[in-house]
């Protein structure tokens, strides 16, 4: 997320708050909400997840005295309390946070195949105890400060680990610590699981509980998500209405979060234009000259990859009978004219956010959250097309763990799938955003490396097979280690998307044949 963007948008809040403070009335309050939701929603999907936390906060307080158009001003308390967190956001994202905004950019846009440098902490005092979760982490290339708590940091932006377990008097220490690293991302460990001690610990700022029983690689693969760049294509909305000013209204009100929309004024061009634009989502006006939303909607609904887009209707209509039917045919909710913004934007966002899991779940693996074989494929095709089209090279890596078979046998079905996920961890943290990284098979994945040559490729894939084998699986008290083998070839050399996948996977014979552990190109 640009810096710029961020701060126009504290700008557009901090004015809207001065704004209120000056003449406090429910139009103020509600441009200021409006403010601090585009805010929070543009810093949900960006890297600090501490701010994001914050920013969550704000926009709950906010919106929890929105309901109240008879309360304003609101009570000087409120008021106190609000200010006070607008100050601490606006500090930290003046402040530190951006500067490391480039450093992070770069690391996911350009080439990020080599170990991410990850900001962790673990605030320890028995940092022993630890070392196998320190150990674990290290293998997927994330390095972990260990700093006992009576050398805690200050203002930090880092992912704290707190070590709970060998701690007394955490309670204390633990306000503490939240007071003074507001931005922070905070993981309590080693807490068992008891109710009230897990409530004391989100109370006291704690972002997650990872409980005293959790497994040492879902603590891992947990912190993993949390480091994982959030690179969303933006959400993309059609408005089909015949009201040219509900079009710049509601493009204005959704613009602010990012979201791309498109509007038509003729329901009758809607299928066309939803398969240009791929909408995630249509916000349908009720009553149309030739056309109802209603008809639209079941119109939208005889196609089969529409029957499970979001559909919204707008309307001045308040007759509930009209809307209950509306929604039977066809329909997801139901908007009144004049709409709410900041009412419309967050149901928008969780529907969109609703509609997309769905769809993940469809073209991804579910082991791993990486594209499933068919979707792998279709991309590549795409890719290739690309790259043809661009005159780039484009190297494709079939990967296949060595002796799997073994590792089930030996260590159980469970291990082998921890295994799976693991290996798709570290190529997730080393793939750029534009590569193609799926599942292909039981224990073979599937990575295009687009612009990449076979020398290029190579090198990376050479790299990541060394970091892999050298990653120890604990097992019992003890650990295994395992490694897979490769093979790879590229375009110009080889024309078709077929024929690159049959050239990888003909070098991957000859390289499980020739010892395994190694790559071989075509
Ligand atoms: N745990 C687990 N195992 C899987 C999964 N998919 C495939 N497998 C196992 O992967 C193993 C693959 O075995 P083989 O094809 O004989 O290959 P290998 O033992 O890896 O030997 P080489 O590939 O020749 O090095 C089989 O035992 C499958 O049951 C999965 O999702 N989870």
């Amino acid at each position: 997320m640009p810096a710029l963007t961020i701060r126009k948008k504290l700008m557009t809040l901090l004015s809207s708050w001065q704004a209120y403070c000056q003449a406090p009335n429910e139009e103020h309050f509600v441009e200021f909400a409006l403010g601090v939701n585009t805010l929070a929603e543009l810093l949900r999907a960006g890297p600090s997840l501490g701010l994001a936390r914050m920013s969550h906060d704000l926009e709950q307080d906010a919106l929890a005295l929105f309901n109240t158009p008879d309360s304003h001003p609101i009570s000087f308390e409120a008021q106190a309390r609000l200010a006070e967190q607008i100050e601490n956001l606006s500090q930290l994202i003046k402040g530190d946070v951006l500067a490391t905004q480039p450093e992070r950019r770069q690391q996911a846009d350009a080439a990020c195949y080599e170990a991410k440098k990850a900001s962790i902490v673990l605030l320890s005092d028995q940092p022993s105890q630890w070392q196998d979760l320190i150990a674990q982490l290290g293998y997927f290339g994330l390095a972990i400060d260990v700093l006992s708590w009576s050398s805690a940091p200050q203002q930090s932006q880092a992912l704290l680990l707190l070590d709970l377990k060998f701690t007394n008097d955490w309670p204390a220490r633990l306000s503490v610590l939240r007071a003074a690293n507001p931005a922070s991302q905070m993981i309590a460990l080693g807490l068992n699981s008891e109710f009230n001690l897990l409530h004391q610990a989100l109370q006291l700022g704690c972002d997650h509980c990872f409980v005293q029983d959790m497994s040492l690689p879902a603590m891992v693969a947990h912190i993993l998500e949390l480091q994982s760049c959030q690179n969303e294509e933006p959400y993309r909305v059609l408005i089909v209405d015949d009201s040219l000013t509900a079009h710049a209204m509601i493009r204005r009100a959704l613009a602010d979060q990012g979201i791309e929309t498109q509007a038509i004024i003729d329901p009758r061009l809607v299928i066309e234009r939803m398969h240009e634009f791929q909408p995630d989502l249509l916000l349908l006006d009720m009553y149309m000259p030739d056309c109802t939303g209603v008809e639209a909607a079941r119109i939208i609904r005889q196609h089969p990859e529409f029957l499970s887009i979001p559909i919204v209707y707008l309307s001045g209509e308040t007759d509930l009978g009209l809307q209950v039917e509306a929604l039977r045919l066809g329909g997801d909710h139901f908007l009144t004219k004049p709409f709410n913004p900041v009412f419309l934007n967050a149901i928008v966002n969780s529907k969109i956010e609703r509609y997309r899991t769905l769809r993940r779940s469809m073209y991804h693996d579910s082991l791993t959250g990486l594209l499933n074989h068919t979707t792998s494929k279709s991309h590549l095709d795409l890719m290739l097309e690309q790259c043809r089209a661009q005159q780039r090279p484009l190297c494709v890596a079939m990967l296949d763990l060595d002796h799997f078979k073994q590792v089930n046998d030996s260590y159980g079905h469970p291990i082998g799938d921890q295994i799976i996920r693991s290996l798709a961890w570290l190529l997730k943290q080393r793939v750029r955003q534009g590569d193609i990284l799926g599942r292909y098979g039981g224990e073979e994945f599937i990575l295009a490396l687009p612009g990449a040559s076979l020398a290029v490729g190579h090198s990376i894939l050479e790299q990541i097979r060394q970091d892999f084998a050298a990653i120890r699986h604990p097992f019992g008290d003890g650990y295994f280690q395992l490694s897979f083998s490769c093979g790879m070839a590229a375009y110009p050399a080889i024309e078709h998307s077929d024929q690159l996948i049959e050239a990888a996977d003909q070098a991957l014979y000859r390289a499980k044949r020739a010892g395994r552990n190694r790559i071989e190109c075509a």
